[in-house]
């Protein structure tokens, strides 16, 4: 069993990080450990405070129970900090430890890789946005959620504003893009072509500009589940997919849930007549976001009530 001695320099960073906490009237301080801590130490500075201590593995969290304080595991031993924390506080809010809304110091190795050195403060609410922990429960998948968190913004955009004061519907599918490129064909020109990949990343505010103009085409958008945009405009191949729908859903939203049943993709669909966006997995509507002037809003899902199936 590895244990972690807690060294005078975690000590001091915890006592700032509560203290920080304190001032800034944050929900909950998130520490990294790298092995099973003094408990009764940690205990003792976080007063009474929520701490939530993530670990690679759930083994360094044995004891945890009686302290009081929370544990979330991230079983990413090999990735960067960053990402790390990222999938910390998904984790935490997943299980109702931290809501999507809070604030949150976090104490990590940011440089030094064998102590506590960095000590960042993080509102949830512009990372995660709006989702609520079942939302992320629902759309636990292969794609990494920054990624889909991004295409269904700018889709939600999308069916907002329209373009040029008309309205837009589109099509997006993130992830497993070779066998949704296969299972698709050109509908014509595709305007992204010959673009180098770092020019086609979702993550640039640029390309999602220009996307916003690619989405006034026919077909669907191919997105790789690292954010890069593979194609534009490729119909989708929906033939011996069986899926059920909602009536008065076309052919747009037949083609998400088809692709999304042949594949292991997400689609996204901005339908043109209202606005609406409907995420597709597994051949079903798992999601469905109502167009708002206001803050996006994620719905629950018992709208879509009248259904027809194909074979
Ligand atoms: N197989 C397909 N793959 C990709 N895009 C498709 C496919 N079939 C149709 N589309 C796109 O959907 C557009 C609109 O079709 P349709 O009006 O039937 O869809 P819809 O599901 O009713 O959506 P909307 O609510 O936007 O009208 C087409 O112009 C085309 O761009």
């Amino acid at each position: 069993m590895k244990y972690q001695k807690l060294s005078s320099q975690f000590n001091e960073f915890f006592k700032l990080a509560i203290q920080m906490l304190e001032v800034a009237e944050a929900d909950a301080v998130l520490i990294f450990i790298d092995g099973i801590p003094e408990w009764d130490k940690l205990k003792a500075i976080a007063e009474g405070h929520k701490v939530i201590v993530a670990a690679d593995r759930e083994e360094f969290l044995v004891g945890i129970e009686e302290t009081g304080l929370l544990g979330v595991v991230v079983e990413l031993e090999e990735s960067p900090i960053l990402e790390k924390l990222m999938h910390a506080l998904v984790e935490a809010v997943a299980n109702d430890q931290i809501s999507t809304g809070a604030k949150v110091v976090a104490l990590y190795s940011g440089f030094d890789e064998e102590r506590i050195d960095t000590i960042s403060f993080i509102r949830l609410d512009e990372r995660l946005g709006r989702l609520t922990s079942r939302d992320l429960r629902k759309l636990e998948t292969s794609v990494p959620l920054e990624t889909l968190k991004m295409v269904v913004d700018l889709a939600v955009e999308i069916g907002r504003e329209g373009r040029e004061g008309k309205p837009v519907g589109t099509c997006f599918v993130v992830g497993d893009h070779r066998k949704v490129l296969s299972n698709s064909a050109p509908a014509g020109f595709d305007p992204l072509k010959g673009y180098p990949k770092k020019e086609r990343n979702i993550s640039d505010r640029s390309v999602r500009e220009n996307l916003k103009e690619i989405a006034q085409l026919d077909g669907a958008i191919i997105v790789n589940a690292d954010g890069t945009v593979e194609a534009a405009g490729r119909m989708l191949d929906v033939t011996s997919a069986s899926v059920t729908l909602s009536k008065g859903l076309g052919a747009r939203h037949w083609a998400a849930a088809a692709i999304s049943k042949k594949t292991k993709g997400i689609s996204i669909a901005v339908s043109e007549s209202n606005g609406t966006v409907r995420l597709f997995q597994g051949g079903e509507v798992v999601l469905r976001i109502e167009p708002s002037r206001r803050a996006m809003k994620w719905k629950d899902l018992d709208f879509d009530n009248n259904q027809n199936t194909t074979d």
